[in-house]
């Protein structure tokens, strides 16, 4: 814009028509342009310009209606003022005597066939419009300068062509030099606005193609920490997705002096699973164990166990384990708050039976939960490159193992140092008797009774005991050294 006002006070004549005529394509040039950015500062303007120049933009018709506009504006401006210039000519004779004339207005009637290809780069070189309209309108612009000049400008032209070239020797007539340029513009612009299309058309496909590619690597990342967050713990599946600077085969492990840890099995399942073809070849029966367990890792989901972590199940086993997670580890020192996680592992344990039982009243089973719960020092770690599996290990462990598999179907036995800690919490406890445990001698264990102060007690060995039967088989499957213990406490 200031260039072409430059170009127009130097070269046009100051006569009211060029004065409007310059006028009014700058101002409605500026307006466009104003109107073009208005989305880009939209706290100054009117909601509905905003909304109308976002449309503007974001609309190919949009922007090419305006790139067109803005170039017929252009052109008009152009031809006004051609024919205003030729307007001040008086024809006279010219030969190749002829003089310039200083007082003579409108001196280089070239300047707007010149200025005709400055409109055609125009409106070639903005990548927005159609090829369609970068090929139509150029050459309606072409053809109207050309029959400008020819129709206003010949005598002009024909002066200035005598003025400039004074020997009079063979030269190309300024009328047919100025229309072959325009020409000749118009052409190479058509074949570069082709190669410009056709090149940000190339570009639009890549870019689509990355965004796309971006798009399914995210997606493929997304269901990958989806995948590490299911098989591992959060704080444990937080260290592996965050640490990129980890070795492949670097161990994770942690050791903790203060978790809970549960057992919870199904004694009589293994009665009810069969390989018949009444029951699918077992399907149904891992269909039920599925079912049951579902439910037991839905519980997991409820805010008040989110410090649980379902550490596997080992066949119609459940094993979870409480205090693992270090975020929740507090810097109070009573026992209330250092083995809340261990009295919220106990009421997971009821949550459990509650929620079997409510599939046993469904499907009109009898099954029961035979749980052992333990606390005490354990290491943590994940094991295996392929298939990592998060687990825990040490005597805790081991002893809760034994609380479960030495106990009484229907019961929650604990330890003598675990029910202590438990009784903090109003649980109540009933003896058991010293079960020999493998590698620790005989401990004295306890089996959950009820919680004192709540609403509705739960009388733990009140619930659907195990047949005489399914105890003999529980007696059968426990150890040698478990057996004595298991049926001197039957007895
Ligand atoms: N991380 C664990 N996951 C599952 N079970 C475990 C885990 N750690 C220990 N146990 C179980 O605890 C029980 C007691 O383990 P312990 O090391 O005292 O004896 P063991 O000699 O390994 O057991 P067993 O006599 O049954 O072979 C075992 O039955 C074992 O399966």
């Amino acid at each position: 814009m200031v260039i072409i006002s430059i170009a127009q006070l130097i070269v046009l004549p100051r006569d009211s028509l060029s004065i409007i005529s310059f006028a009014v394509t700058m101002a409605v040039l500026i307006a466009l342009t104003l109107f073009a950015v208005i989305e880009q500062v939209p706290k100054y303007f009117l909601e509905g310009l905003v909304t109308a120049s976002k449309r503007m933009n974001h609309s190919l018709l949009g922007r090419c209606i305006f790139a067109s506009v803005c170039t017929v504006i252009l052109a008009t401006g152009n031809i006004v003022d051609t024919i205003g210039c030729s307007q001040h000519y008086h024809v006279h004779e010219v030969n190749c005597t002829t003089e310039l004339n200083m007082t003579d207005e409108c001196l280089y009637p070239s300047y707007f066939s010149h200025m005709t290809v400055m409109v055609l780069i125009a409106s070639v070189v903005p990548i927005q419009p159609l090829f369609v309209a970068k090929v139509i309108l150029p050459t309606i612009i072409v053809l109207v300068g050309i029959l400008v000049n020819v129709t206003f400008l010949w005598d002009l032209l024909v002066r200035e062509d005598v003025v400039s070239h004074r020997h009079c020797s063979s030269y190309t007539p300024a009328i047919f030099a100025l229309s072959s340029t325009m020409i000749l513009a118009h052409s190479g612009l058509i074949l570069l606005a082709r190669v410009m299309e056709v090149g940000s058309r190339v570009l639009f496909l890549w870019k689509n193609e990355a965004e796309e590619q971006r798009e399914r690597a995210c997606d493929i990342r997304r269901k990958n920490e989806a995948l590490v967050h299911n098989i591992l713990p959060p704080h444990v599946a937080v260290h592996f997705l965050g640490n990129k600077k980890r070795q492949h085969e670097e161990l994770y492990s942690q050791s903790y002096s203060e978790i809970g840890v549960l057992f919870a099995s199904m004694p009589n399942f293994s009665d009810f699973y069969s390989e018949e073809s009444v029951n699918n070849q077992g399907l149904e029966c891992l269909r039920f164990l599925n079912e049951v367990i579902s439910d037991f890792d839905a519980l997991l989901e409820l805010k008040k166990f989110q410090d649980i972590i379902k550490i596997k199940t080992i066949g119609s086993t459940y094993m979870a384990a409480s205090g693992l997670n270090p975020q929740t580890v507090t810097k109070d020192d009573s026992i209330k708050s250092r083995w809340l996680h261990l009295s919220l592992l106990v009421e997971f344990a009821f949550e459990m039976r509650k929620a079997l039982q409510s599939i046993n009243e469904q499907s009109f089973n009898h099954f029961v939960l035979k749980m052992g719960v333990n606390h005490g020092p354990i290491t943590a770690g994940v094991i295996g490159a392929r298939k990592p599996h998060y687990d825990i290990w040490g005597n805790t462990v081991n002893v809760a193992s034994r609380m479960e598999s030495t106990g009484k179907a229907g019961c929650i036995q604990v330890t003598e140092e675990t029910s202590e800690i438990l009784k903090h919490f109003g649980y109540q406890f009933e003896q058991r008797g010293l079960v020999a445990v493998k590698g620790k001698g005989q401990l004295m264990t306890y089996y959950l009774v009820s919680k004192a102060g709540d609403g509705h007690q739960q009388h733990v060995i009140s619930e659907p005991s195990a047949p005489s039967a399914e105890l003999a088989n529980i007696a059968e499957e426990a150890e040698p050294s478990d057996q004595s213990a298991l049926l001197s406490d039957e007895l």
